[in-house]
């Protein structure tokens, strides 16, 4: 981990709470009375380098000395690479432990998602070491992905300078994360949409395609067609009774509006509302998606022929003749295969927005 302007620091024990000293000015205003909130707070940035196949990397040089010149008199800007995958969790959780005002994800959906799973550990919310002294990590966000579909629902452009503009201004709303479950598995979370089955499949594709930009949803799209078949799947919403859903084609948990790339495929959801929108797609065809994809790009779609939409706190999705070839998707990260369930964690996170 390196905190700007100072020492590298050994990543096994972080320290980048101490690696920069604060200036006269911060020293009185943090020594004198009621001043507590003009401490200079820090902010650990995770960058994965690799995102958006390198543009992530090469944004954040050049980011750098303007994010100096906006934040470093007030904060102290520590910057953390990524490794490789599930590196930013761990970042996170140590940053967290450490008392880190904020940790602010810079790449994708995928490095957020990893970020976003780094403020929990053993199903709880990680916390400070030093819990007599408690303080809330917010979770700061600047979109430098392919997709970098979280960011839209906000309205956020993929400019990182009104990413740095948020973090200055810092206004804060607490959002709500989804808990994703499955029978002797670890508990997994997102934060912006889970969903089942062909779009599952057709993002576990494009992934492999990321080094095309956008692309890469087409031709994974594409690809998740060949040998697709409807399935019939049991869901069960907020711990009512178990239901059958023919010919399920797509099933979509959106705690946000849109993935794939820009696809607003749950419009009405919103990490604020405290509720999932779920959104499933019924007996589609190839040439319906050619027909109707203007609509689910828009979110025009929910009424359409075989598009249902309900809200919900929770959902459990199975398959009624067990394949094990369902695919999940959380976040456009690979999950697996069904069964699986998926609850709300209303206002879990606190968010610079
Ligand atoms: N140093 C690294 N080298 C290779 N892969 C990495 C590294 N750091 C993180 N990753 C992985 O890269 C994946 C994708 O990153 P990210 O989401 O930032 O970019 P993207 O896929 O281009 O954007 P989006 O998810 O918005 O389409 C993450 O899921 C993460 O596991």
């Amino acid at each position: 981990m390196v905190c700007l302007g100072m020492a590298v620091v050994s990543m096994a024990k972080p320290s980048f709470l101490r690696a920069e000293q604060p200036s006269a000015s911060d020293i009185s205003a943090a020594t004198s009375p009621g001043s507590s909130s003009s401490r200079r707070r820090d902010i650990v940035f995770i960058v994965n380098p690799q995102g958006a196949n390198g543009r992530t990397g090469r944004e954040w040089k050049k980011l750098l000395p303007y994010l100096r010149s906006r934040l470093g008199s007030d904060c102290n800007i520590c910057e953390s690479l990524t490794s490789g995958p599930s590196h930013a969790i761990d970042i996170t959780r140590e940053a967290i432990r450490e008392g880190a005002d904020a940790v602010v994800a810079v790449g994708g959906d995928g490095t957020l998602h990893e970020v976003v799973n780094g403020f929990f550990w053993g199903g709880k919310p990680v916390t400070k070491h030093d819990s007599k002294a408690p303080r809330t990590t917010s979770l700061g966000l600047i979109p430098l992905g392919t997709g970098s579909d979280f960011a839209r629902t906000f309205g956020w452009t993929n400019d990182p300078v009104d990413a740095i503009e948020r973090i200055v201004k810092g206004s804060r709303s607490r959002i709500d994360v989804g808990v994703i479950s499955k029978e002797g598995g670890d508990l997994h979370y997102f934060i912006n949409v889970a969903d089942i089955h062909l779009s599952a499949k057709a993002g576990f594709h494009a992934s492999k395609y990321k080094r095309f930009g956008s692309l890469c949803y087409v031709i994974g799209a594409l690809q998740a067609f060949f040998g697709h078949q409807n399935q019939d799947l049991k869901i069960k919403v907020n711990d009512g009774e178990w239901e059958v859903y023919p010919k399920v084609t797509a099933l979509c948990i959106g705690n946000a509006q849109f993935f794939g790339g820009g696809m607003r495929i749950t419009p009405n959801a919103h990490p604020s509302n405290g509720k999932f929108e779920v959104v499933i797609l019924q007996d589609f065809k190839w040439y319906d998606f050619l027909m109707k994809l203007h609509k689910l790009y828009n979110g025009t779609h929910l009424s359409v022929n075989n598009v249902l939409s309900r809200s919900a706190f929770s959902i459990e999705v199975e398959e009624v003749v067990g394949t094990n070839s369902i695919y999940v998707q959380s976040d456009g990260e690979h999950l697996g295969f069904l069964p699986h369930n998926f609850s709300i964690l209303p206002g879990v996170i606190n968010m610079i927005c």
